[in-house]
């Protein structure tokens, strides 16, 4: 029931944790039957060894009480309850044996095994070695151990085929969740804030932002959300590559180009072309290439002219990344390169004074301590600093400076051991300690085009973002055009859904994938409206939101039915729709370990289907054809609302904007 205190010492989704907690109420939990029979402890009792545990677990759910005063219910991951529930029944079963910490608890791949398993006890009997028992025995020691259960998360064991244990969740549970979800939002479980940092997106200056830059945006920004979701405090950085010799080059070679004065607006590929032509020059030419180096020197010595000059390239540069941030709704702070100068100029004399660099061909290079790994180059034999520098320079400054206690960095495959080199290096200048920052490379695979080959234009040219965009939007019309929806719709509700529909294909096609995988951009594939796609999820989720309209039912109504007893799931599809909606919390925890987001996008789908199968099965309006009398079940309605509000949040927590019309 709503506002009914629960105890949910269960939830504990972390091995470690739930191993002390194992170890801390195994005894309490042994307990809890006499403590539940006996309400008020006699005096004797107060002295004895018992009534010390029973104070303990007074203690316990008193500060569960609090908790739940002071962070309104939040969603409850499955898994990770039932884990804990069955690390606590080994523990019972097979007491200091180290065997609990083999639990494991998974969704059944059928449901005639149950709604969830564990197939611990086959585990257990190979660690045990105890001839005197099997898996099978083994389940049914530990079934006979599960902790009292005050969720009423499961209805049955089922001990089946060599040792498997099926579990069915209680109805109950799943209504109280429901209820909770229409009731409350679907807020996450609290946890302790964490500083984090995500490294994303991140072009370079001077350079058209490409496909791979589109990724790191996308991916970036939606572990960004899901990470502020959690409830942590996120720093998303945007380290452009706007620093280093080639600055000068071009530098040297626009002044020469345009002596009377940069222009007002350039286009980067213009941009991009002077920077190929400065190249070029720079190779061919030794008076040029003298030029460049000054102009360096000029730069980094931030005198005016250069400086200037440097500034203006930022800067036509940002204003093309800003447009593109814009579209893609991401904010993102911008700090480059060029803000580690200076830790680069200390970080060179850090590593110097520790003896981590040594020389090569005149450069200076720091090797890591695993082995077989390219060094990382310090300082150029040019004297100049290179990408390691910054990456060296900008983890020291992001774990002392900024403190944090998490740092994601989201780039193509392509740079896997660069950040591998980075972070075993920083750890041996004991900068970083990986057992108190977590550092995490998040990578992902290269784009292709239709045919297969790397995504160009057909000249073999970066293709545009920009024009990528404008490309999707335009799609996107034709799409809601040959649908009819403009029949339906005002210019404005149109321009609002072609946005919505192109950017959320997009940015969808794109997260729905394994992003370790090569990812295949198709605006063809990505506008289908079947299958797993934004356009099939946001139809869905607007035919979701206009059944409640038609029903013409308030979502007060809606909450004030939910909190009522009356509110209940009994139809089949009802409760496997339901059940589908609670996999949210397993799937979010999960993401938050290995930032693996497409789950949740097989996920979205999946309450998709489960809605379409609940809806083709159970009236929610049912209209008296002569009278024209409706009649709304409220179950259904609420249900219909929970998966809406669910929806809503994966939509957002993905940067999707669904729009009313569609
Ligand atoms: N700290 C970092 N190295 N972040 C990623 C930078 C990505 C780089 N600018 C590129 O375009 O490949």
């Amino acid at each position: 029931m709503a506002g009914k205190v629960k105890n949910d010492y269960l939830e504990l989704t972390n091995i470690e944790e739930q191993e002390k907690e194992v170890e801390r109420l195994s005894p309490i939990v042994e307990y809890l039957p006499a403590l539940l029979a006996s309400k008020k402890a006699t005096r004797a009792e107060h002295e004895s060894e018992q009534a010390k545990l029973l104070m303990q677990l007074k203690m316990l759910k008193k500060n569960a009480e609090e908790g739940l005063k002071e962070n309104p219910p939040y969603i409850k991951n499955v898994s990770a309850m039932l884990r804990s529930a069955f690390a606590i029944a080994v523990e019972k079963a097979f007491p200091k044996t180290g065997v609990a910490k083999l639990v494991q608890v998974g969704p059944s791949s059928h449901p005639r095994f149950g709604d969830y398993q564990c197939n611990a006890a086959m585990a257990i009997n190979k660690a045990l070695q105890n001839s005197s028992l099997n898996p099978r025995s083994i389940a049914d020691r530990i079934v006979a151990n599960f902790p009292i259960d005050p969720f009423g998360l499961v209805d049955k064991f089922e001990v089946a085929g060599p040792g498997f244990i099926n579990i069915y969740m209680g109805k109950e549970f799943v209504v109280e969740e429901i209820r909770s979800y229409m009731i409350n939002g679907v807020k996450p479980r609290p946890v302790k804030p964490l500083r984090v940092m995500v490294d994303f997106s991140s072009p370079n200056v001077a350079k058209e932002m490409h496909v791979g830059h589109l990724r790191s945006t996308i991916i970036g920004e939606v572990i960004s959300r899901l990470i502020e979701y959690q409830g942590h405090h996120l720093l998303r950085i945007n380290h452009i590559g706007d620093w280093g010799t080639q600055f000068g080059m071009l530098i040297a070679y626009l002044k020469e180009k345009y002596t009377d004065g940069f222009p007002d607006r350039m286009e980067v590929h213009e941009l991009q072309e002077s920077y190929k032509e400065s190249k070029k020059r720079f190779d061919s030419d030794e008076d040029f290439k003298k030029r460049a180096y000054q102009a360096v020197v000029k730069l980094q010595n931030k005198e005016k002219e250069h400086y200037d000059a440097w500034k203006w390239i930022c800067n036509t540069s940002r204003l093309e990344f800003e447009k593109i941030y814009k579209r893609l709704g991401v904010t993102i702070l911008e700090r480059g390169e060029s803000f580690y100068q200076d830790y680069m100029v200390k970080i060179v004399k850090f590593l110097e004074s520790g003896n981590f660099l040594e020389e090569d061909e005149g450069r200076k290079v720091m090797f890591p301590k695993a082995k077989g790994l390219i060094p990382l180059t310090i300082v150029k034999s040019d004297g100049g600093f290179t990408y390691d520098t910054s990456d060296m320079a900008a983890i020291k400054q992001r774990v002392e400076d900024e403190n944090l206690d998490w740092i994601v960095y989201v780039t193509d495959g392509g740079q896997a051991t660069h950040f591998q080199v980075i972070f075993d290096c920083a750890e041996r200048a004991g900068i970083l300690d990986r057992t108190k920052v977590r550092v995490q490379h998040v990578c992902f695979g290269v784009v292709l085009g239709e045919d297969k080959k790397k995504f160009k234009t057909r000249s073999g040219d970066t293709v545009r973002l920009r024009e990528l965009l404008d490309e999707g939007v335009k799609r996107a019309r034709d799409k809601l055009l040959e649908k009819g929806r403009d029949k339906e719709m005002t210019e404005e509700e149109l321009l609002q859904a072609q946005e919505s529909l192109a950017y959320g294909c997009i940015k969808y096609s794109d997260l729905a994938h394994n992003r370790n995988h090569e990812y295949l951009f198709s605006f063809d594939k990505m506008l289908d409206d079947k299958g797993n796609t934004a356009v099939y999820l946001l139809y869905a989720y607007t035919r979701i939101k206009s059944i409640a309209r038609k029903a013409d039912v308030s979502e007060e109504q809606l909450r004030d039915y939910a909190k009522s007893s009356a509110f209940e799931i009994s139809h089949e599809k009802e409760l496997k729709l339901s059940k589908t909606l609670l996999k949210f919390p397993e799937v979010l925890d999960r993401i938050l370990e290995d930032l693996y987001i497409h789950p949740l996008c097989e996920l979205m789908y999946d309450i998709c289907t489960s809605f379409t199968e609940f809806y083709d099965s159970c009236y929610c309006i049912e209209v008296d054809k002569p009278t024209g009398l409706k009649t709304v079940n409220m179950n259904r309605l609420v249900l219909c609302e929970a998966t809406a509000v669910l929806l809503k949040q994966c939509f957002d927590l993905l940067g999707i904007r669904p729009v009313s019309k569609m």
